[in-house]
């Protein structure tokens, strides 16, 4: 017999998808090998006990250095590698916050404009995610 998986085995990934001026950042791992080389969106695990908007907020301190602010869920979940799941919050700068830096898991940033979404190579598990999130890019123009 196999056992069911309890739902406290489900680790919660927060990921951003961080929105300014109307484009999206993508970060691209640098580690670890099987993931190198692949854009994904910045943010990590949500340790026990905290809040995803606020892993959010310290992933991205950690990872970017930048001080953010997560604005709202995007609908749905995503399976990766269990047991994780990934989440997704749109998220912006606060003012006065650094602009992001790859201090940590990245070698390279991107900000993609809505026509250039696709022409980065993201993990394949972020795909449906990042489709999720396209639309919001030319809502957060203005
Ligand atoms: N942050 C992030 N991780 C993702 C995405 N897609 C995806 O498969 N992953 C995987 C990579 C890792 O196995 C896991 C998250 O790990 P992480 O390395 O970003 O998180 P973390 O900073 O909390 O990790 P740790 O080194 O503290 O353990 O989820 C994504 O879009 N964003």
């Amino acid at each position: 017999m196999t056992p069911m998986t309890p739902m406290t085995d489900r680790i919660v990934v927060v990921g951003a998808a961080l929105l300014d001026g109307g484009r999206l950042l993508a970060a691209r791992r640098s580690a670890p090998a099987d993931l190198a080389g692949r854009w994904e969106l910045p943010g990590g695990k949500v340790e026990a006990g905290e809040r995803p908007e606020d892993a959010l907020v310290r992933e991205l301190r950690e990872e970017l250095g930048i001080d953010a602010e997560p604005v709202e869920r995007v609908p749905g979940e995503w399976p990766l590698r269990a047991p994780y799941v990934l989440q997704v919050w749109t998220a912006r700068l606060r003012p006065g916050s650094p602009a992001p830096r790859p201090l940590q898991d990245h070698d390279e940033l991107r900000w993609l404009a809505p026509a250039e979404i696709w022409d980065v190579p993201w993990l394949d598990q972020d795909v449906p995610a990042v489709r999720d999130v396209a639309p919001r890019l030319t809502a957060d123009r203005g």
